[in-house]
């Protein structure tokens, strides 16, 4: 379970984060979603311990998490940032093993999950950035870890890869532990996180289930937009109009 009480971080002109408090258990895939600027880097780089400046508490499976060893939280934690670039240029089967170093058979099965057992002897400046960001992600998930944050980590990725990549947060969720990933698309969103996470202004305006927190009001508040949902039965779409201001 990870619990945050108070949790607020200073900017230049305004705070990044504002007196969050939150409650979120295991086994849950959570969307941190919310317009540019938001807050939702600053509250996943708090999470991930990245964050000197931060004031206030993190808790983990009932330890004080910022209080912990940087070893120790990292035998827990797996952490994609939003924006990463392998500092080597190092073949990709070495990226993706790097935090684990397991074995030729357990990690051929993790690349093949993440799609990634072609392009293992290619090095990180021969793929695509969509391939580096699966690779990266997979590199996060490898550990298996029990907290798993990944700050937007299918916006770079083409819809089937967007919808594959989805499901093995989903299913890490399941099996380790909490994921909580950063996302601007609400229909992806929406279709697979058990929970949303809403910020604006560095504060916590909304938690709870895709649709309780993907109401009209808090996408007219938070985005500016007016929503139209479509929902099928395997899936969700929406089509978003900007809110009509009394000046235009
Ligand atoms: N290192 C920093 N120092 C000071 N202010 C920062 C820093 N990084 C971000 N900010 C500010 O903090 C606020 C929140 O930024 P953050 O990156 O958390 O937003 P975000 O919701 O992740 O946005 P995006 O969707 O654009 O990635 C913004 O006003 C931003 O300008």
């Amino acid at each position: 379970m990870l619990e945050i009480h108070n949790l607020s971080l200073v900017g230049i002109t305004r705070p990044r984060l504002q007196g969050i408090e939150l409650t979120l258990s295991q086994h849950q895939l959570v969307g941190v979603i919310g317009a540019n600027g938001a807050g939702k880097s600053s509250l996943l780089r708090c999470i991930a311990a990245v964050e000197p400046r931060l004031e206030g508490e993190i808790r983990f499976n009932s330890r004080d998490w910022l209080s912990l060893s940087h070893r120790r939280r990292q035998q827990s934690l797996g952490y994609l940032p939003q924006t990463e670039t392998p500092e080597w240029d190092i073949r990709i089967d070495e990226l993706v093993n790097l935090t684990a170093q397991h074995s030729r058979e357990q990690l051929d099965a993790h690349l093949r999950n993440y799609e990634l057992l072609a392009l293992r002897d290619r090095r990180v400046s021969q793929v695509s950035g969509g391939e580096r960001q699966r690779a990266l992600l997979a590199r996060a998930t490898i550990t298996q870890p029990e907290l798993l944050i990944c700050d937007e980590p299918v916006s770079g990725l083409d819809v089937a890869h967007q919808l594959t990549m989805m499901q093995q947060l989903k299913t890490h969720a399941q099996g380790r532990g909490l994921v909580l990933v950063a996302i601007h698309d609400l229909a992806l969103a929406a279709r697979f996180c058990d929970q949303l996470l809403l910020m604006h202004d560095g504060q916590l305006v909304a938690l709870g289930e895709p649709f309780e927190v993907l109401t009209e009001a808090n996408l007219a508040h938070c985005f500016g937009v007016r929503a139209e949902w479509v929902c099928k039965t395997n899936g969700v779409g929406w089509i978003p109009t900007p809110l009509v201001t009394e000046t235009d």
